[in-house]
């Protein structure tokens, strides 16, 4: 495990280009064991997550290469093999393996993710989409076995009970290859899904309605690379980067960014009134005086994403009066309050909401990244902050942040990686 050392305080300005999107890379890399071509991405970002995912796909004989954010990966060679736990373990979006590799092979066997520690993450929308489409699923031992008989998937009409993300995109795994016609209702509308559709579409598929609720998958029998695929601009990232921007930045641009995928962050900046400029493909952040405090509410996509309600924290922490955030997807995802505590911040859980009071100084403190974005909000509060923070299983930030030192020292922060102590 490393970890990040800030020595904070110093106002940051400057630009930077956000990476590919965390979470269509980590479902594109699985679906790209369907295809019969290699296929190419671009813009894809430098995160552990992809380090692993890497890993994964060498245990199965699919050689990958990476260089200048362009991976490339060939599935022409794949065999099926006992994946590898540790790296299964690293990520939760290893559960795209189970539909990706349902639709190769008609099986699978993979061990259940691991991923943030963020409060119960079940997994039975996925499983109950794979028995729809006609698979036997049989969960032993901390790991799905999946199998059809001889005549495949067959496609289906499935109703998710939960709207989610993970689940959406596997059954759109599993069933691009299924004979007959799928449905999903109440599927998720996330951009990421989009993203995998289109990828896929590009290769021949037929998968209608990504981005509304009902998505319907007609299956064909083989899918060919033509084209490099382009992945979209992280949107968490970039919430992320406009979060630090306003609370101790003196101008930022950030560039590769869609602004529509922005919009219920963005609407709550401009609440708290930070004079955003919202360009085409880019938004500048002004320096910011005072701030307004605001309630947020995580929801469903085009809702507030939870992934951003703790990086959007520390800016909280400077506006003029308690702000309230509802985290209604992970409501014990609330790491970040007793470590941003030991900074010296008003923050507190009080009645299922937290509240976040005015806090005028911050001080450096030794903290823990207990997950990725309550990493990301350390992360800022140590920029913030007078003196040295040490935020201890960065790792955790690593993940899914890409080049985060490099992007952070263009904005000139004193910020490093460094080997964290060996524990015994
Ligand atoms: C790799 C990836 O894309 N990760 C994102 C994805 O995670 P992930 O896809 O795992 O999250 P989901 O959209 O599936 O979860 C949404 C909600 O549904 C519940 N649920 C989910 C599946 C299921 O079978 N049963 C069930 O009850 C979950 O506990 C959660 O409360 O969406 C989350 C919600 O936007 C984000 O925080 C994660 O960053
Ligand atoms: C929860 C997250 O990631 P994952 O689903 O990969 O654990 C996240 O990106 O905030």
């Amino acid at each position: 495990m490393k970890k990040m050392i800030i020595h904070g305080g110093k106002r940051l300005s400057g630009e930077l280009t956000i990476g590919g999107a965390k979470n269509s890379t980590v479902a594109l890399i699985p679906a790209a064991i369907l295809a019969d071509t290699p296929v190419r991405f671009d813009t894809v970002p430098h995160i552990l997550d992809v380090h692993n995912l890497k890993i994964i796909l060498e245990s199965m004989n699919v050689h990958s290469t990476f260089e200048n954010d362009v991976l490339t990966i060939d599935p022409t060679h794949i065999e099926e093999s006992e994946l590898p736990s540790h790296a299964i373990k690293s990520l939760r979006a290893s559960y795209y393996f189970m539909g990706a590799l349902l639709g190769r092979f008609n099986r699978a066997t993979v061990t259940f993710p691991g991923g943030d520690n963020i409060g119960p993450r079940p997994i039975d929308q996925h499983i109950k989409g794979f028995k729809a489409l006609g698979a036997n699923v049989v969960e032993k031992n901390d790991s799905v076995f999946i199998s059809t008989g001889t005549e495949g998937l067959h496609g289906a009409r499935i109703f998710l009970d939960v709207v989610s993300v993970g689940a959406t995109i596997n059954i759109i795994l599993a069933a691009v290859k299924a004979h007959g016609t799928t449905t999903i209702e109440n599927a998720a509308k996330e951009p990421e899904i989009i993203d995998v559709a289109t990828f896929l579409n590009n290769m021949g598929a037929k998968i209608r309605g990504a981005g509304t609720d009902v998505i319907r998958i007609e299956g064909v029998d083989s899918l060919r690379a033509r084209a490099t695929h382009t992945i979209i601009p992280d949107r968490i990232e970039t919430g992320t980067y406009l979060s630090l921007a306003a609370a101790i930045g003196d101008g930022i641009l950030l560039k590769n960014v869609i602004p529509e995928h922005m919009e219920s962050f963005t609407a709550k900046m401009l609440e708290m009134g930070v004079g955003l400029q919202i360009n085409e493909d880019s938004i500048y952040v002004p320096r910011v005086s005072d701030l307004n405090p605001v309630r947020v509410k995580t929801m469903t996509y085009p809702g507030f994403a939870t992934d951003l309600q703790q990086p959007i924290t520390p800016l909280l922490l400077r506006a003029n009066g308690n702000s309230v955030v509802i985290d209604t997807i992970y409501p014990q995802r609330t790491q970040h309050i007793a470590q941003l505590r030991k900074m010296g911040a008003d923050i507190r859980v009080q009645d299922n909401l937290i509240v976040v009071g005015h806090s005028s100084h911050l001080q450096g403190a030794h903290v823990e990244a207990g997950e990725i974005r309550s990493g990301a909000a350390l992360m800022i509060a140590g920029l913030i902050a007078s003196g040295t923070t040490e935020i201890s299983r960065a790792d955790n930030i690593l993940r899914g942040y890409d080049r985060v030192i490099d992007k952070l020292h263009t904005l000139g922060a004193d910020v490093e990686i460094a080997a964290d102590e060996i524990r015994v």
